[in-house]
């Protein structure tokens, strides 16, 4: 069933709406955010739940109870929360929601990832519009802080009796945009670490060649992490691995010197300096091997090196597997997915980890199939990025593409117990 213009239109402008409200980092607007996704559910006709396991960040549950509800339910999780945007760096302001000649619509979080709350939202209104009756209750999730790391978000959701009591039995959450006319899904993500490494050495006159300075010992420390990370983006340029199949390990600040208020001191050698580092490993890698060369490589102990090495977030599921969805025959969602997405006219590209992490890993964690996927065909990735766009076009299918998957999941009747 094709919509009508009027329809489009109305769908655009409500993911317009929601574009516009301010949800970047360091204080993103969940108030005004759930306001706006209840007033939806509202007009959609689902059930409404805050919950807020962390004062002032509320957790939006929306329920379509099925006909079954003894069945494992189906879950659709979004992010409320956005990276930030420098608005200096973008041709048309990041809040915006700006829709050119071309369709496109530039706003922080067009892909990541608050154009799936709205199609979740839009195709459960067209469901409800055509009188689908679904056999397993349909749950969207809309959850704060996901881009800080979720520990007042989702990770406390999946540890709630509230969560417990959904039953869940299939989580859809996000993925990433497909340059190419293939979907993309994601059956892991890489999880996320950080590091930061501090030095010390005796300060000295700028014009002094002495050895062991702080900044020699960091230096060295940043000579030796580049080498790894060559190893590591080597085995990427030769096609050997996927980029998110090894560890990355790239700098995010460097900090040492005295500020003056024009500048740095320019002829005193410091006595301290530090580096932080993004650290993302792939799901079965283990940490290990990693801390063992940062003990004897990157900042060893012999050089007065310290370092935290810090995780955010679980690293196995309570079986203790790592965290991964099975894409094969053991996962009877995995086949009622691909269907799904072949009925509505989709190609699949082969199943991926994610590179980059999302709150995908604290279901997994609760041992439950989770997919990461965006229906964004022939958009290019642009999450985190300066002007961050979705087409219209891609954002309209994406609507149809749910309409066959919501409808699928909630209506797959299991003979294995799932
Ligand atoms: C560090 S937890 C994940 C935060 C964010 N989604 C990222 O991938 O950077
Ligand atoms: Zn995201
Ligand atoms: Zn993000």
């Amino acid at each position: 069933i094709g919509f009508s213009l009027e329809d489009e239109k109305a769908q655009i402008d409500r993911f317009q709406q929601y574009l516009r409200i301010q949800t970047a980092h360091p204080n993103p607007d969940y108030a005004g955010a759930v306001s706006f996704l209840s007033s939806q559910a509202r007009s959609i006709g689902l059930k409404i739940l805050t919950l807020e396991f962390t004062p002032g960040k509320p957790l939006l549950l929306l329920s379509w109870a099925g006909t079954d509800p003894s069945l494992p339910s189906i879950l659709l999780n979004s992010h409320l929360d956005s990276v930030p945007a420098d608005s200096s760096h973008w041709i048309h302001p990041p809040f915006s929601a700006y829709r050119d000649s071309d369709g496109r619509i530039f706003a922080r979080g067009a892909q990541d990832d608050k154009s799936i709350a709205i199609q979740y939202l839009e195709a459960l209104r067209n469901l409800k519009g055509r009188g689908f009756s679904p056999l397993r209750s349909i749950h969207v999730s809309l959850v704060p802080d996901e881009e800080i790391g979720g520990a007042d978000g989702n990770e406390k959701f999946v540890a709630s009796q509230e969560f417990r009591m959904l039953n869940v039995g299939f989580v859809l959450d996000e993925g990433q945009a497909s340059p190419t006319d293939e979907f993309r899904v994601f059956y892991a993500d890489r999880l996320p670490w950080s590091l930061i490494v501090n030095a010390v050495g005796a300060p000295g006159h700028g014009s002094k060649m002495y050895d062991g300075s702080a900044a020699e010992n960091l230096m060295e420390c940043v000579e030796a992490i580049v080498r790894f990370r060559d190893s590591q983006f080597d085995l990427v340029k030769a096609g050997i691995r996927a980029g998110s199949e090894v560890i990355s390990v790239n700098p995010v600040y460097l900090k040492a010197g005295t500020p003056t208020p024009t500048g740095f001191v320019m002829n005193v050698q410091p006595s301290e300096a530090e580096a932080g580092f993004d650290v993302r490993l792939p799901p079965t890698e283990s940490i290990d091997v990693l801390r063992k060369r940062i003990n004897e490589e990157w900042a060893p102990i012999s050089r007065n090196m310290t370092y935290q090495l810090t995780q955010k977030g679980p690293s196995r599921d309570v079986t203790g597997r790592p965290l991964v969805t099975p894409t094969n025959a053991s996962n009877p969602w995995w086949s009622v997915f691909k269907q799904a997405i072949s009925a509505s006219g989709g190609k699949l590209g082969k199943p991926e980890i994610l590179s980059s992490t999302t709150d995908a890993r604290f279901m997994r964690q609760m041992g439950i199939p989770t997919l990461g996927f965006s229906p964004m065909a022939n958009t290019p990735v642009l999450l985190h990025d300066h002007n961050e766009f979705l087409k219209d076009t891609v954002f309209l299918n994406g609507i149809k593409v749910y309409e066959n998957l919501i409808s699928a999941l909630s209506s797959f009747h299991s003979d294995v117990g799932v």
